[in-house]
């Protein structure tokens, strides 16, 4: 038999590659995205999920009927609650009140316990989704606590696999990696391995305004003062993540919520690639990068597009969502003419 697996983790990892024609096209390099949605559970985080779990399992961690408990912004917990069916364990999350309702949907569907914790309290806050899942764990026998964002195993499951995957996609010829980074893990394992092979490769971080990863690769201080609230899930942190290797990146941008939220929306017109918030921003990220540091024709570029889109209908999708948060100053497509809906009556 052929192309059959058996079960759905089967097809975790190999994500294609695609190139991008039309939204990078006055960069002269080539540009090749890394479409992660192609994971069967749509995201990146496949990867770490089924890389941790496995590795638990390895080590005698995890006993059959166990508890696995994670703090996530969606992708994490869907790829556990995936991992967790086909391996017969329970899955519990707590996620952020960012979190729009139908990715709470989707964890649900999965079969997880899901916690909704503020968003915008401290870290250190025992509301805040860390230390929920760090009380839970501690009060759920039998359960392993995931803890992504301070887990080695996070940038191990990329350096074994998305790194040599861009080695092998672009047979050694990558240039530059750009990804955006929330726990690094992506980012960093994936460089781990390709500055291995070729030390010259460059890396850019993609971090969003209003996290304080860019100011601390630059200074090695936490500058309060870049915390702000922002919309862009998944990517961007207000601590300082263990997953995320700093000495492999060699430079960040920074992106806001309104011109990563353009950027989304010209993907999916202009590409008919779909995906989530942070495809945009990593895509911002490089056009901002761009114009300071200009490519040339020689150059091969790949970004990491992290998700699907349709985990962002009533966000980022969303002509009203657009609209309510100002963000209709769009310099690329006029809302009347490409948001335009008809009812015919
Ligand atoms: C949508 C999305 N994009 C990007 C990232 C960043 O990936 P990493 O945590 O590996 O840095 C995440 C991680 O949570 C994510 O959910």
């Amino acid at each position: 038999m052929n192309n059959v697996f058996d079960n759905i983790l089967g097809l975790i990892g190999e994500s294609p590659m695609v190139r991008l024609n039309e939204v990078t096209k006055d960069i002269p390099a080539t540009i090749l995205a890394k479409l992660e949605s192609f994971n069967p559970g749509h995201s990146t985080k496949d990867r770490i999920a089924l890389h941790i779990i496995e590795q638990a399992e390895r080590m005698g961690l995890l006993k059959p009927g166990a508890t696995i408990i994670e703090t996530t912004s969606g992708n994490t917990g869907y790829s556990i609650a995936m991992v967790s069916i086909i391996k017969g364990y329970k899955c519990i999350l707590s996620v952020s009140d960012k979190t729009k309702a139908e990715k709470i949907a989707y964890l649900k569907a999965l079969g997880a316990v899901v916690y909704i914790c503020p968003a915008n309290v401290p870290a250190e806050d025992p509301r805040s989704y860390y230390e929920v899942a760090k009380r839970l764990a501690e009060e759920t026998p039998n359960s392993i606590y995931i803890n992504q964002y301070f887990n080695e195993l996070n940038i191990e499951a990329h350096y074994q696999t998305t790194g040599p995957e861009i080695w092998k996609q672009t047979e050694g010829k990558v240039t530059h990696l750009f990804a955006c980074t929330g726990t690094g893990g992506t980012l960093s394992g994936s460089a781990k391995f390709l500055k291995e092979k070729n030390p010259d490769i460059k890396v850019i971080g993609v971090d969003a305004d209003g996290s304080i990863l860019k100011t601390f690769h630059e200074t090695g201080e936490i500058d309060k003062s870049d915390i702000h609230p922002y919309q862009i899930e998944g990517m961007g942190k207000n601590l300082i993540p263990k997953a995320l290797l700093f000495d492999q990146i060699d430079e960040f941008v920074r992106v806001n919520d309104e011109l990563a939220a353009y950027k989304t929306r010209e993907i999916a017109l202009k590409e008919a690639i779909m995906g989530g918030y942070t495809t945009g921003a990593v895509v911002q990220g490089l056009v901002q990068y761009a114009a300071e540091n200009p490519f040339n024709d020689t150059d091969l570029v790949v970004l990491i597009f992290p998700d699907h889109g349709s985990r962002y209908i009533t966000k980022v999708y969303s002509d009203e969502w657009m609209k309510e948060q100002g963000f209709t100053n769009n310099l690329v497509h006029n809302y009347d003419e490409v948001f335009k809906t008809e009812h015919i009556k």
